[in-house]
């Protein structure tokens, strides 16, 4: 799979240790960056990831803020976007099954390499479910995005 990362300077550290993770598993990886601890802002790393994630050429998209919290708001401003913050093995499967979420977040100050590993994996394995009712309610947030975007 082809996937896109970006993390903030409280994050690079827990993106350096993802994408040679991803890698040895044969993804195709799109690093915008950043690469080191100077301080810098969490947009500026979302907005990339999730243009590639829209247009098409990531498949899916992950990014790493201190806490992915901010990470998350920024993604989710995108539409076409839809951003899960995960620090658990049940939201990372149950994000893929019922969102369909097509980027991930998470905060490296929060869990540590192995968590974020494994949360990865099983996010990236989760199928989303087709379930009815959850295609209904993403179609309404699809809908939203809309509405918002013609009444600002
Ligand atoms: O947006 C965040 C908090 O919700 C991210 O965790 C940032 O990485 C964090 O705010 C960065 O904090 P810092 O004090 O500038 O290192």
């Amino acid at each position: 799979m082809k996937i896109a990362i970006g993390a903030d300077h409280a994050g690079y550290r827990l993106k350096d240790t993802i994408v040679p993770f991803l890698q040895a598993q044969g993804h195709e990886i799109i690093d915008v960056g950043c690469n080191c601890a100077d301080s810098v802002d969490y947009p500026d790393y979302a907005v990339p990831v999730c243009d590639k994630v829209v247009s098409g050429e990531a498949e899916r998209g992950i990014l790493i803020c201190g806490t992915g919290i901010g990470m998350s708001i920024a993604a989710n401003k995108t539409p076409g976007i839809r951003c899960a913050l995960v620090h658990d093995l049940f939201s990372a499967k149950a994000t893929r099954e019922h969102n369909d979420t097509n980027v991930l977040a998470m905060g490296e100050r929060v869990i540590g390499p192995g968590v974020a590993e494994e949360i990865v994996r099983v996010w990236l394995e989760t199928p989303f479910s087709q379930g009815l009712r959850h295609q209904g309610r993403i179609d309404k947030v699809k809908a939203l995005e809309s509405q918002y975007s013609l009444h600002p």
